[in-house]
């Protein structure tokens, strides 16, 4: 079916967004003129005078006294993008124009403290920072937190939210508006905070400001003049954007005097000093030697240390109501301090904040030691790291292949893959990760399995336990609804891409008179593993792409064993679309043929569905004999190598008489898609 492309105008465009799913999700009662309307509502804003003189200043280092900062001289914001449109690059500039990181750290991106962030260049945890800026004679302490851009770590900017009452939503000025724009703007606006939109990049040579004004303004409806236009990295215009913090945004409403309450928004693991929580203290103070109590599991600590990040930890008297900070209160076991906690005093219990919304993990994959003797340390590896980022969904797991292990839930591949290059990188833990598959469901027609499992619906996060289809009255698949936004030059190509996986066009509107946004709705399954890298390459880089859960819909499910020499091997199986089934199982004999070394006898590799055979490759026979490299008669040379041969045999996995390599087995595994 062709797709229906219009090229609207404001009203159009804003009839469309209001039909959408994520609008109707966020905003049910709002109209979008609620946002200019909220937004005018902080009507301290509008002129910004380059002329205003600012006064920067740093506080004293070590005898930081916050009492001066009562909630009307505190802003608590975070920057939202889309990826690479220069959120770090902002903060940045921000602590160095406050002084909280001297000039010559200038783009360091200080906020990616992570390796993984480092090597990637990208960020995927949220961090915290805090500013003391003078404006008009007055001092504020600004909270900023830099999060990611990425669609696999929005949980991250959702909770940063909670912390907050306004946002900076960072634009690229020659990028425009792009996918996670416009999922980020409603995550702020859902939770009905300031949006501050800031065009950055002027700089460029292909900037186009006046352009994405308009965009921010059709989509958004915030007015263009509210934009700032900056240059995060040569720093023009920066000032505004602190001028802007303070007039637009509005103070925390949290009161002093009442009893302490503080939300745990993030929480980190050190070795020598425990959990280290941050926090956001919704009322009250809180101060060293206090005696506090975690809502979670209702035990009491003593307060060892709190203090601001600026961006490292500066330790302070205490925190009072409206601020942001860290905290260490002798928390030594990773299930204490979990975020979205609520500390209080002991002598003055309160009602728990309501915490944040499980995430929704998209991808589960198997984790599993390299040896059964290292389960005691991943599992502690895991669990610290888990504390760190509460996105990931963790149940107990194992594999006749494997041995004991975890099923691991996540929000994306990106998030698999960081959170296993975290572990080893934080952790020394190197691990087996097998095969992505996304949580599918099956309706039970069996009486007798309905009752087993208490539910007529079962969700299926590992392969091996998908039910059969005589036991199944309807199996689902989990579906996103996508949007894509690119330069109308590349649509043929990816509708064309699109429709080769299973996508169906929800929606497609122009944003401007070069830019189209696309709406399709996705087997989550056809876009989890390679879908953005292919949408990247075909449009040069200029497409962007960005997905939220969509539910499920039927679907024509299959298991897909994997045999050799007629024996099945549980770790390979998998679930696929009737549709697909050949090709993934000839692709996975393909690469288990390459994978298994010949052994003395000649191996069949077969893709099966059920007891019908759909595909097969032949390895064929063939004798290793190691002793033949051994001319002359060094015994020592030859019990050397038998050794060796031995020590090799360990690593293999037996499937009846077929030895496979461990590691070549991963492999297959990997790259199942
Ligand atoms: N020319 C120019 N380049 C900029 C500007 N701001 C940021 N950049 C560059 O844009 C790239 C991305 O910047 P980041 O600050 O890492 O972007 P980000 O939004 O934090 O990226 P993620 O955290 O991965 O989403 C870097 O190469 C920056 O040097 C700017 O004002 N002008």
């Amino acid at each position: 079916m062709l797709p229906v492309v219009r090229r609207c105008g404001e009203t159009s465009l804003l009839k469309w967004i209001s039909q959408s799913k994520i609008y109707k999700r966020t905003v049910q009662n709002h109209t979008t003129s609620h946002i200019l309307m909220r937004q005018r509502r902080m009507k301290r804003f509008p002129v910004f005078s380059s002329s205003k003189k600012t006064i920067i200043t740093r506080a004293d280092k070590d005898t930081t006294d916050l009492s001066e900062f009562t909630t009307d001289r505190i802003r608590n914001f975070c920057i939202i993008a889309h990826i690479d449109h220069g959120k770090s690059t902002l903060a940045d500039r921000l602590l160095e124009m406050t002084g909280a990181i001297a000039k010559s750290d200038r783009n360091k991106q200080v906020l990616d403290k992570l390796q993984v962030e480092r090597d990637r260049g990208i960020t995927v945890k949220a961090q915290t920072a805090s500013l003391f800026y003078n404006h008009q004679g007055q001092q504020y302490l600004l909270n900023l937190i830099d999060t990611p851009g990425h669609v696999d770590f929005n949980y991250e900017v959702s909770r940063s939210i909670s912390a907050c009452q306004g946002v900076l939503l960072i634009v690229d000025a020659n990028q425009g508006v792009q996918a996670q724009t416009v999922a980020n703007f409603y995550l702020a606006f859902e939770a009905e905070l300031t949006v501050i939109p800031v065009i950055n990049k002027i700089d460029l040579k292909n900037a186009d400001p006046e352009r994405v004004g308009s965009q921010i303004e059709k989509l958004f409806d915030i007015p263009r003049e509210e934009c700032i236009k900056i240059s995060a990295k040569l720093g023009t215009n920066v000032e505004k954007v602190l001028e802007a913090v303070v007039d637009r945004i509005p103070p925390p409403v949290a009161r002093t005097d009442d009893p302490f309450k503080a939300l745990v928004f993030d929480s980190s693991f050190n070795h020598y000093r425990g959990v280290i929580a941050n926090i956001a203290v919704f009322g009250g103070q809180v101060r060293k030697g206090d005696r506090i109590v975690s809502a979670h599991l209702g035990k009491t600590y003593e307060v060892n240390e709190l203090g601001l990040l600026r961006p490292e930890e500066h330790q302070t008297q205490g925190l009072s109501a409206g601020q942001v900070g860290y905290i260490i209160a002798g928390m030594k076991d990773v299930k204490e301090a979990q975020i979205g906690d609520t500390l209080y005093h002991r002598e003055q219990p309160v009602e728990a904040l309501p915490g944040f919304k499980p995430a929704r993990a998209m991808v589960f994959a198997g984790m599993y030691p390299m040896d059964q003797s290292e389960y005691q340390g991943l599992r502690s590896a895991i669990e610290r790291l888990t504390l760190n980022d509460s996105s990931v969904s963790v149940q107990r797991d194992s594999s006749i292949a494997l041995g004991a292990g975890w099923r691991l839930g996540f929000l994306g591949l990106l998030h698999m893959e960081v959170f296993n290059q975290r572990l080893e990188q934080e952790y020394n833990a190197s691990v087996i990760v097998t095969a992505p598959t996304v949580p599918y469901k099956a309706i039970l027609s069996s009486a007798k399995l309905i009752k087993e499992h208490g539910s007529e619906e079962i969700t299926i996060v590992n392969p091996v336990q998908f039910p059969d289809r005589s036991v199944v009255s309807e199996y689902l698949e989990p579906v996103v609804l996508g949007t894509i936004i690119t330069p109308d030059t590349y649509t043929g190509k990816i509708i064309s891409l699109c429709l080769s996986r299973r996508a169906v066009q929800k929606n497609m509107v122009y944003i401007d008179d070069q830019r189209v946004m696309m709406k399709y709705l996705f087997p989550l399954n056809e876009i989890v593993v390679d879908f953005y890298d292919l949408l990247k390459s075909l449009s040069s880089g200029y497409a962007s792409f960005d997905y939220e859960n969509a539910g499920y819909q039927s679907a024509d499910l299959i298991k897909l064993d994997i045999l050799l020499n007629g024996l099945p091997v549980e770790e390979l199986t998998t679930i696929a679309h009737k549709d697909r089934a050949y090709t993934t199982g000839k692709a996975m004999c393909e690469r288990l043929q390459d994978a298994i070394p010949r052994q003395m006898f000649e191996i069949a590799v077969q893709a099966a569905i059920g007891s019908k055979v759909i595909a097969r490759e032949t390895i064929k026979a063939y004798r290793k004999n190691v002793l033949a490299k051994c001319y002359g008669g060094d015994i020592s040379r030859k019990m050397k190598l038998l050794k060796k041969q031995a020590e090799g045999k360990k690593k293999m996995r037996l499937i009846g008489r077929v030895e496979v390599p461990k590691d070549a087995f991963i492999n297959v595994l990997k790259r199942d898609k």
